[in-house]
């Protein structure tokens, strides 16, 4: 029908239309003829590939800008209206691929209102033509779906169609007889009726609008732009039976032709009731009748806020006059009739051009690709980048760089590529490198087993470095008070601390100059620091931040080495094999301390007397093999520090009664369950007095209950 090269043509004609169109409406009679032209032959283009090839390069808002503005011209310079002007018919969207039947009543489109200003003088209209002040509209959701048109004789379905070029439509009665909301029978006689023709749509839900693309994706075909799309190409599909796998809705709102004549029913609203009384799926529990166009304009309103919330894709509003008694006096042009108006919503789509990409790292060094736009309007915002999220997002559209992509904002998500225009491609456009390095430190990228994101794994990197501070001071790490959010971010914008080895060297001379410290704060941080120097091995490796290392992991992991250093030439299948650690968090183990810029921050705590390794006591301690759990309240200290004191002297520390158990210490108003189970396993339960008789030739005790005191953890 078109060569590449001609959609080229008139892709770009449609850009260069789009983007003139305060122009051409100015345009005297000499231009008006030229744009009349181009826009009837982008138009045509553009209803070629929507209706016939389910497959729309531009956005519907476009779409109805180009559509208007056609409109406008021809309305200012009537003598250029052709008969056969997109303006003046409904677009053909026959196939070819069914038998064509014809309609009772022809199947028209709707005029558009894109303001409250539109929909008064589509008031005015109907008031003028009427000769009503008041005039009582009935407002229901318009649904983004593909047209259809049902017949019932004798309370049978019949037949079913496609709006097709709106006298014939395409007859796919045994496609529409598989979706379960068109009931095949329906009681019409027990309105006197012997035959009935309806309008309605047949709709796919947001949800399973997902899934069908899922389940596309995995078997490798393209996914669907959106639920229309997906809905009118599943109802032309050759085989029912595959119809049937899609679940497809049918939803009718429209009573357009009935036999015999005196059962016509003279309210729309009460023509849907019926309808929804007989088991259809209607707008009923959605629809509204309004006196006047202030009540539909509100009630418009509201249904644009509520959108997202409703189960299926609407696009705005269908406002009808109720009573049909004046649908003979308002009419038909030969494109809609004058009773009715969409109003639509705004526009969540454009296209527009990617112009480059760029890769931005993550707090947590994830590296996301954000396309640059050429900047276009979508839904009252101006979007100028999209999220390509990851490179197999943008392998998958085969994203490149140049390619006029179509943009939606759905909701306040963040705008994101639907599709690619593939047709505008004119070869020009180069594909997306995904970087090797970091944009922000330059260190070597990796995409762990399992992830979709590549990411930068350096401590040292400035992308990363207040994150990095922050969770290195946070409790369950170094816990270093005072070290939040504010205070890291200081740190690194005065240049005080590239990294978190830098800590260990500030002076109080230096803190001071943080925006708020004084002497105390500087001097408090100051202690915090040197005195989280002793945390443990456990604490550093959670502190580092390796992805995949948690609290639980460092502990293991400081359980089976000596010494962190013990971790740069530790083989993978050695690392693999601990137990708990599996072969992923290997893989994020090694790639950390495969890193030269790592290794030396490393270096730096080390020189500084962080301890980076067992000692001796820890090792061969008093406590070595024993496993302690306890449980109650201590006088001594807070059960976290108690457990820091067993891991000191060689001991396991647990929070749960197993068989493995040596002791269960129990303090003041102990929990039962602990107890409970230790009689179960009989294991061996202590008092306080007994714990602190082992420890006390290590540790102070009065010294240790002064310090907890202090640091608010006793009371
Ligand atoms: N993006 C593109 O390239 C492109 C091309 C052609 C058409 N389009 C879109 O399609 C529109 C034209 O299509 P159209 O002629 O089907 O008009 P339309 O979608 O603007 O409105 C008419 C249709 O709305 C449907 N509808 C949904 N709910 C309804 C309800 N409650 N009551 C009555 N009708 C209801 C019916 O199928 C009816 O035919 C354009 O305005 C544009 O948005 C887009
Ligand atoms: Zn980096």
């Amino acid at each position: 029908m078109y060569t590449p090269e001609r959609e080229r043509e008139l892709i770009e004609l449609t850009r260069k239309l789009l983007q003139e169109l305060e122009e051409i409406k100015r345009s005297d009679l000499e231009k008006a003829k030229e744009y009349t032209k181009s826009l009837r032959e982008v138009i045509n283009y553009h209803d070629y590939k929507y209706y016939v090839q389910a497959s729309p390069v531009i956005s519907d808002y476009e779409y109805d800008m180009l559509f208007r503005t056609l409109r406008d011209l021809e309305k200012k310079y009537p003598e250029l209206i052709t008969p056969d002007s997109p303006t003046q018919r409904v677009a053909s969207e026959i196939t070819g691929a069914f038998p064509t039947v014809k309609h009772y009543t022809p199947m028209l489109s709707l005029d558009n209102a894109y303001s409250e200003e539109e929909l008064r003088d589509f008031d005015r209209r109907v008031r003028e033509l009427t000769g009503l002040e008041v005039v009582e509209y009935s407002v229901e959701p318009k649904y983004d779906g593909a047209g259809i048109a049902l017949v019932y004789r004798n309370d049978l379905f019949v037949r079913g169609a496609t709006r097709g070029d709106g006298e014939t439509g395409e007859d796919i009665t045994n496609n529409l007889k598989t979706i379960r909301t068109i009931p095949l029978r329906a009681d019409f006689s027990r309105f006197g009726i012997s035959l009935v023709e309806l309008r309605g749509e047949v709709l796919i839900n947001k949800e399973e609008f997902k899934r069908m693309n899922e389940e596309r994706l995995e078997e490798g075909l393209p996914p669907f732009a959106n639920p229309r799309n997906a809905a009118a190409g599943s109802i032309r599909l050759q085989n029912p039976a595959e119809v049937a796998k899609r679940k497809l809705d049918a939803v009718v709102y429209q009573v357009s032709y009935v036999e015999p004549e005196s059962k016509h029913i003279e309210l729309h609203y009460e023509a849907i009731r019926m309808l929804h009384l007989l088991g259809f799926k209607t707008p009923f529990p959605d629809m509204k009748v309004c006196q006047g166009i202030d009540e539909v304009i509100a009630y418009c309103r509201e249904w644009e806020e509520k959108r997202d919330l409703y189960p299926y894709e609407i696009d705005g509003m269908v406002i009808k006059v109720n009573r049909k008694e004046y649908y003979e006096v308002l009419g038909f042009t030969s494109h809609h009739p004058r009773w009715a108006i969409a109003f639509k919503f705004k526009p969540k789509q454009a296209t527009t051009k990617l112009v480059s990409v760029v890769f931005q790292v993550g707090r947590v060094g994830t590296i996301t690709p954000v396309g640059k736009l050429e900047p276009v309007e979508i839904g009252g915002v101006t979007v100028s980048s999209v999220s390509l999220f990851n490179e197999d997002f943008i392998k998958e559209k085969d994203i490149r760089i140049g390619d006029m992509v179509l943009v939606e904002r759905a909701g306040d998500v963040i705008p994101y590529v639907v599709e690619v225009i593939k047709e505008a491609r004119d070869g020009d456009e180069e594909p997306i490198e995904f970087p090797k390095e970091c944009p922000s430190c330059g260190s070597k990228l990796v995409k762990l087993p399992g992830e979709v994101a590549w990411r930068c794994i350096n401590i040292a990197c400035p992308a990363q470095v207040v994150l990095r501070l922050k969770h290195w001071g946070s409790r369950e790490a170094m816990d270093i008070r005072g070290l939040g959010d504010a205070t890291a971010k200081a740190l690194y914008n005065k240049g005080l601390v590239k990294d978190v080895g830098d800590l260990y060297y500030l002076k109080v001379t230096d803190l001071i100059k943080l925006p708020g410290f004084a002497e105390k704060a500087a001097t408090n941080l100051y202690n915090a620091i040197q005195e989280s120097k002793g945390r443990g091995l456990d604490r550093v490796l959670y502190g580092l931040g390796i992805r995949y290392v948690g609290l639980t992991t460092a502990k293991k992991l400081s359980q089976v080495i000596d010494d962190i250093w013990e971790l740069k030439d530790m083989p993978l299948e050695r690392l693999e094999s601990i137990e708990g650690i599996g072969f992923v968090v290997a893989r994020s183990i090694k790639e950390f301390f495969s890193r030269e810029e790592n290794l030396k921050v490393i270096e730096k705590l080390d020189k500084a007397g962080v301890k980076l390794r067992r000692t001796k006591l820890e090792k061969e301690g008093p406590l070595k093999g024993k496993v302690f759990v306890f449980t109650g309240t201590l006088s001594c200290c807070s059960r976290e520090k108690a457990g820091e004191i067993v891991e000191s002297l060689g001991g396991i520390f647990s929070n749960t009664v197993t068989s493995k158990t040596t002791y269960l210490v129990v303090g003041e108003e102990p929990g039962r369950t602990k107890l409970n189970r230790a009689k179960q396993l009989g294991i061996k339960t202590i008092g306080e007095e007994d714990f602190l008789n082992m420890i006390k030739d290590y540790v102070n005790i009065e010294e240790l209950k002064r310090e907890e005191r202090r640091e608010g953890r006793l009371f």
